[in-house]
Order: structure tokens, then C-alpha cells, then sequence
């Protein structure tokens, strides 16, 4: 996830490839409990991993079921007709998707229970549904205020006469949750006579109720309805486990992604995007999103639990046709149709979206805001949003989006990184996907990609302990790019060489220059690996600091690790620190910088990092050590140490490292073609 305050997003041409995308959280909790109530064992793959399916998972374990958990696949052995283990107490967090059926399903079960939460859950009610049990003859006992959680079920003696000869009546105006709840659980007191529920008001939700019943269809429930008022479940229905079953990603999720393989020519010789978890017959209402990518011109095809999408023929579904839709039925999904109408010939007209004035923020003002900054023309009215592209490539602008807090604006404005005009945009804000997609950018970048000239590169060079690694995290880890620790190359490349018995001298330079070229690093979690060995800590002493510096002066070798430093520049963008970054490696870099400081300066901080991490050290030492290192450093006859022709110099002799970061981050914002933009 990127934590950072914005994320600059390069211009971006072409996207391929599979994304797998999380779960749908609904599911995944309504999937856990059935399976838990069934017959046999469920496997369940793709499980969405998240606060609320884990308080579901220990409940059920606490009341008896078996749980075998192998990464996003979960094995539970139902109760199937067994008595739960009683008494229990069970913490249900804040997920109000686990608290309400379990209340419904332990209360048919039998035994004596108590069901808690974090503060939070016990502000949240959960009466109507209490009120439907207590019709029932359950006996159910609020604990703290009347309404709501904590409460507890008291069957110690077992489930006592149900009252069913009468259709149970429970409000549908509140919560949809209610009603699933009882949906889930009657069916365990089915048996010889129908199950007749009654809603009381208007059903809110019915897509939430249709996933409902769909997945009791798959546990072998046949739930029948009357226009979402008059529920029947049949005589003698029984829960039982249909062996396997995925949960469905996230629809809405899958939107953004189905429309990038609507606007976006292949790459790399592959054809399309793949989405995996989310097929055609989806059981979320926001699957219909594809009806209306394909009237913009995306060709989609797709199968169970996969969809597959391709950007039309010119002509025919590209550029994208212009839609005017009623977008009633898939109100989240509708906010990436408005940013896919940026490339549509003519008017886009989005209409019966008035629920988008009460979202995470007024959707259609954010909406028409964003989207005018880019350049488009944006008429808004109560309840729809009609959007013009900029008529020409000169008139799209390269914006800083706002993202109110609001996932969807944040991920659907992603796709205008891809625009004509080849202009980078800066989403706000970028950690706002993680209501529902903590990794949406990652999983953009996976599939997206640029010319590599587009990937922007910020060069730090500078001689040794002038700060350059320090600077280049910090300065990475603020604008979220990779980093490249070009020194790194050169040490593990002098360790590995004298591991396999070769001396840093110019007569085996071929041989290390061909270690250099085939070297298994790896860097992961902060550690750096050579095959299986961790060297993290080896390759940070002095004298590996000094062979680094004498394998650094053997052409062939610098040679060998081009390609390596390279493969960095990848999406959203690198800092690299080193020698000759900004000279040799990547000499069209937009911002180069030298950063240096006095020999002096250089050789306290060199020993109180030395100290700090418990070697030994002394300063005369190490400041004729480093003097000896920036000499041959900058002797040598391949990509001395020198400032590149551009490079701005900074001495940080007297900064701290936070405002040498300050200066760097400054310097690129300068170079940023974003109007009012938020700073780092
Ligand atoms: N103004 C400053 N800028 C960068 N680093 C500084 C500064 N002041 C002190 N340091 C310290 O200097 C030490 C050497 O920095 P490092 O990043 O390892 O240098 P380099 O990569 O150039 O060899 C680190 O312990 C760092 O915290
Ligand atoms: N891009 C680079 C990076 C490092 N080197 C060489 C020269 C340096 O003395 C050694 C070690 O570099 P490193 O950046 O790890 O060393 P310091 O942290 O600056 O002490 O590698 C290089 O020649 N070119």
C-alpha cells in the first residue's frame, strides 16, 4: 500500500496482463457461516483477508467447527446437525457482517452464548433482528443498552419451541443484515412445514439480499420470494456443503480494471487484461458494469469466476463511444464510466446517481471537480454528470486529483494516467483504496506499463558518508518510488568474488566481471541475499566498503551490472544513489543531484554510524580511509565520481538530513508540471 501523501503517476501507454483481485467481504463472511452450519467439509478459496472474516473464523472455531487455514483457502468442517460448543463468549470486533447471522444461527442452534464488540459495535442495533428471534420464542438478553450488542442467548436447555406457524416479521428498512440473518439461520428449523418471513417496509440493499440467496442456493437452500416482501423457505430444507467454493472478488473493484483493458492497447505481446476472481456470472450487482463497458466498446468475454477484456478495433469500440445510462443499478461501478468517458467521442451522460451526493463525499461535485481539472467539460446537476473529453490532445492538463477520502475517486482517477497528451497525474492521497483495495496500485502497476524514458529517475550521487543512501530512502520512501542502492552491486560483487577465491585485482578481471553479470541478489524486506546467504551485514563494513571501491575501478565489472541497475527503473519511479548514476547509468535523468559534504563532516559521520552499530572505529582513520576512497573513486578511468554536467551540488555540511530531504523533495516538485499540488 502507498502511505505516502500523493502518487505521481507517470504517463502511462499500454497495459497487459492478470490481476487477481481481493474478496468480496460480503461474500466471505456469508460463505464462512453457511459452511459452517453445512454437512461435510467446505473448501473455500480466495477468502478476503480482513479484521471482520478473522472474528468470523475464531467464532467459528470457538463454537466447535473445524478450521484448516492455508493462506486465502480455508477448510471448515461444518456443525451439520451437531449441538455448537456451549457455553462460549465470542468477540465480534466491529463486523456487523459476522455479529447479526451468528446472533440468528446460535439462537437455532442451542446452548448458552454471549456475543460482544469492539465499543463501537455495541452503538450499533441490532433490535430489529433481536425483536424477529424473541416472535420466535428464543430467548435473547441485552447485557448492556436495550437494542443493541452485547447480549446473550440463553438455550442452555436447548432450542425451546419455535413459533413458526406464523410468517416471522422483521423490518427491511434499517439493515438488509437483518433479513439475512434469519435467511441464514431459519433453515435450520425447517422441518416439516414452510418458513415464512415477512418484511416490514421497504427492503433496502436487494443486491445484498439477491447474494444472499444465491449462496444459500449453493448450500443447497431454496429460498422463494414475493416482489422482496414475502420470503418462503421450503419444508425440510438442509445445509449442505457444495465441496468447494470461490469467493467472488469484488465487483465494483473489478471496474477499474475492465476499464483499463477497455482504454489501453496491449503490451509485450500479450493480449488484454485478465481479471481472476470475478467472472460473468457473478452474483454482485455491479458485474452489470460490463453491459455498459461493452456499449463504450470494450470487448469482454469471460467465464466462471474470470473476465477478460480488449480494447475495441479502431473504429469500432475505439476510440470509446459516448454513452448517455441509467446508472441506478451499479452506483459504485458508474464512477469509473465518468473517467472512462475521457476517451469517448462526444457526451457521456451518467444519469439516476443521486445516492452519489450521500457517499464518502458528494461523488458528482468530486466527480466533475477532478475531472474538469484534467481538462473535460462537466455539466452537474441533482441526481446526473455529463462529461466532455478535452477536444483536443493540447487541451488535457496534467492535475493533482483530491481525493476526499473516497477509495473510488482515488482509483478511478488512475486511469487518466493514460491520456493522449502523455502527461503525468497525481492522485492525493494515495492510502484512501484501503477500504477496499489496500494494493490497488500495485496491482495497476503489475499490469500497466510506459516507455521506459517516462519512468522518472532522481539521481543521487555524491562521494562516500556524504549522506547519499540516507537521502535517497528518505526521498523514495516520501514520493513512494523504488530504490536503488547502486553501491550495494558493487560490494555483494567484491564479497562473491572473494568468496569464490578471486582477489580484486585486474587480472581476474573477466572472472568477476562474469560473477557480476549473473549475481543471484536479492533484496527483500530490507535484507539483501546472495543465493541463500544473508549478507546484509557483510557487505556494510569499511573493508567491504574499500573492495567495493576496488572492484568498482575494473570496467568489465561496471560493464556487467548495467543491465542490473536498470531493471530498477520501474513504475512510478526510482531514486538511485551511487557514483555515476546521474553520468553514466542514467544519464537522461530529470533530476540529478551531487551531494557532498566536508571530509571532516564526512568522517564523524562515518564513525558515529560505526559506533552506533557497534564497531570500532577511530576518525584520523577513517578520514584518511575515505579520502583514499574519493581519490581512486574519482581517478579511476571508467564513470569517475564527478558531478553529471546538470547535477544540482548540494553540500549538506550543515543540514540535517531532514532538510537535505526537504531540498531534494523541493527541487522535484519544482519540476512538476501540477498546478497547486500538494506537497510532500
Ligand atoms: N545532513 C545529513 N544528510 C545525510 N546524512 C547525514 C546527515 N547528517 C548525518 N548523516 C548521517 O551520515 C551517515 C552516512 O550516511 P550514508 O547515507 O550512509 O552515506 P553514503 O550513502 O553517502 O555513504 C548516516 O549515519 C547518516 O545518518
Ligand atoms: N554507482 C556506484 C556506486 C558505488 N561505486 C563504488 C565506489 C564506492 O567506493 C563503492 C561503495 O559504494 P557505496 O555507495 O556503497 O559506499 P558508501 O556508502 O558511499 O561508502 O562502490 C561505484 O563505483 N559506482
Amino acid at each position: 500500500m502507498y502511505s505516502t501523501a500523493f502518487i505521481d503517476l507517470p504517463p502511462l501507454q499500454a497495459a497487459a496482463g492478470e490481476v487477481h483481485l481481493p474478496g468480496s467481504k460480503s461474500i466471505s463472511n456469508r460463505v464462512l457461516l453457511l459452511a459452517a452450519l453445512s454437512n461435510g467439509t467446505t473448501t473455500v478459496h480466495d477468502l478476503l483477508a480482513s479484521d471482520d472474516t478473522r472474528v468470523m473464523l475464531d467464532g467459528l472455531r470457538q463454537i466447535g467447527c473445524t478450521v484448516d487455514e492455508a493462506g486465502s483457502t480455508v477448510h471448515i468442517t461444518g456443525l451439520g446437525g451437531r449441538a455448537p460448543q456451549s457455553p462460549a463468549k465470542l468477540f465480534m470486533g466491529n463486523a456487523g457482517t459476522a455479529m447479526r447471522p451468528l446472533t440468528a444461527a446460535l439462537a437455532l442452534l442451542g446452548g448458552e452464548f454471549e456475543l460482544s464488540g469492539v465499543p463501537r459495535m455495541h452503538e450499533r442495533p441490532i433490535g430489529d433482528l433481536v425483536d424477529a428471534l424473541r416472535q420466535l420464542g428464543c430467548q435473547i438478553d441485552y447485557l448492556g443498552n436495550d437494542g443493541y450488542p452485547p447480549l446473550r442467548i440463553a438455550h442452555a436447555n436447548g432450542v425451546p419451541a419455535l413459533a413458526l406457524a406464523e410468517p416471522i416479521r422483521v423490518r427491511g428498512d434499517v439493515s438488509s443484515q437483518f433479513l439475512t440473518a434469519l435467511l441464514m439461520a431459519l433453515p435450520l428449523a425447517a422441518g416439516t412445514q414452510n418458513i415464512v418471513i415477512d418484511v416490514v417496509g421497504e427492503l433496502i440493499s436487494k443486491p445484498y439480499i439477491a447474494i444472499t440467496l444465491q449462496l444459500l442456493a449453493r448450500f443447497g437452500i431454496v429460498v422463494e420470494h414475493q416482489n422482496w416482501q414475502r420470503f418462503t423457505i421450503a419444508a425440510g430444507s438442509r445445509y449442505q456443503s457444495p465441496g468447494t467454493i470461490h469467493v467472488e472478488a469484488d465487483a465494483s473493484s473489478a471496474s477499474y480494471f475492465i476499464a483499463l483493458g477497455a482504454i489501453t492497447s496491449s503490451a509485450g505481446g500479450q493480449s488484454g487484461i485478465k481479471i481472476q476472481g470475478v467472472g460473468l456470472d457473478s452474483i454482485q450487482g455491479d458485474i452489470r458494469f460490463v453491459d455498459a463497458a461493452r456499449a463504450m466498446g470494450a470487448v469482454v468475454t469471460g467465464g466462471p469466476n474470470w473476465l477478460h477484456i480488449q480494447r475495441g478495433e479502431p473504429g469500432q469500440g475505439w476510440p470509446l463511444k459516448a454513452i448517455d445510462l441509467d446508472c441506478n443499478h451499479i452506483p459504485d461501478a458508474a464512477m469509473t464510466l465518468a473517467v472512462m468517458a475521457l476517451y469517448a467521442e462526444g457526451t457521456t451522460t451518467l444519469r439516476n446517481i443521486a445516492s452519489w451526493r450521500v457517499k464518502e463525499t458528494d461523488r458528482i461535485a468530486a466527480m466533475a471537480n477532478e475531472l474538469r481539472k484534467l481538462g473535460a467539460t462537466v455539466e452537474e446537476g441533482a441526481d446526473f454528470i455529463r462529461v466532455t473529453p478535452p477536444a483536443q490532445v493540447q487541451d488535457w492538463k496534467a492535475a493533482s486529483i483530491h481525493t476526499y477520502d473516497d477509495h473510488r475517486v482515488a482509483m478511478c482517477f488512475s486511469l487518466a494516467a493514460f491520456n493522449p497528451a502523455g502527461l503525468p497525474v497525481r492522485i492525493e492521497d494515495p492510502k484512501c483504496v484501503a477500504k477496499t483495495f489496500p494494493d490497488y496500485f500495485e496491482a495497476l502497476f503489475s499490469v500497466a506499463s510506459t516507455a521506459t524514458g517516462h519512468i522518472p529517475v532522481i539521481c543521487i550521487d555524491g562521494p562516500t558518508a556524504s549522506g547519499k543512501g540516507t537521502v535517497a530512502a528518505a526521498v523514495a520512501q516520501r514520493l513512494g518510488y523504488r530504490f536503488l542502492d547502486s553501491g550495494a552491486m558493487y560490494r555483494i560483487t567484491a564479497l562473491a568474488a572473494l568468496r569464490a577465491g578471486l582477489a580484486i585485482t585486474p587480472e581476474h578481471e573477466a572472472r568477476i566481471a562474469a560473477l557480476a553479470q549473473t549475481l543471484p541478489v536479492r533484496f527483500e524486506g530490507g535484507r539483501v541475499w546472495l543465493g541463500s546467504d544473508d549478507v546484509t551485514e557483510a557487505i556494510r563494513t569499511e573493508e567491504a566498503g574499500m573492495n567495493a571501491s576496488r572492484v568498482s575501478a575494473l570496467p568489465a565489472v561496471r560493464g556487467a551490472l548495467v543491465d542490473l541497475q536498470h531493471s530498477f527503473q520501474r513504475l512510478p519511479g526510482l531514486v538511485a544513489d551511487g557514483r555515476d548514476m546521474g553520468t553514466v547509468i542514467f544519464p537522461d535523468a530529470p533530476l540529478k543531484v551531487y551531494l557532498t559534504a566536508s571530509a571532516a563532516c564526512r568522517a564523524e559521520r562515518r564513525y558515529k554510524q560505526l559506533i552506533s552499530k557497534g564497531f570500532s572505529a577511530s576518525i584520523a582513520d577513517l578520514r584518511a580511509d575515505l579520502e583514499a576512497r574519493d581519490a581512486r573513486d574519482s581517478t579511476r578511468s571508467v564513470a569517475p565520481l564527478k558531478p553529471a554536467q546538470d547535477a544540482l551540488v548540494l553540500d549538506n555540511s550543515d543540514l540535517t538530513i531532514e532538510q537535505a530531504v526537504e531540498k531534494v523533495l523541493a527541487w522535484w516538485q519544482e519540476r512538476q508540471p501540477f498546478a497547486g499540488s500538494a506537497q510532500g
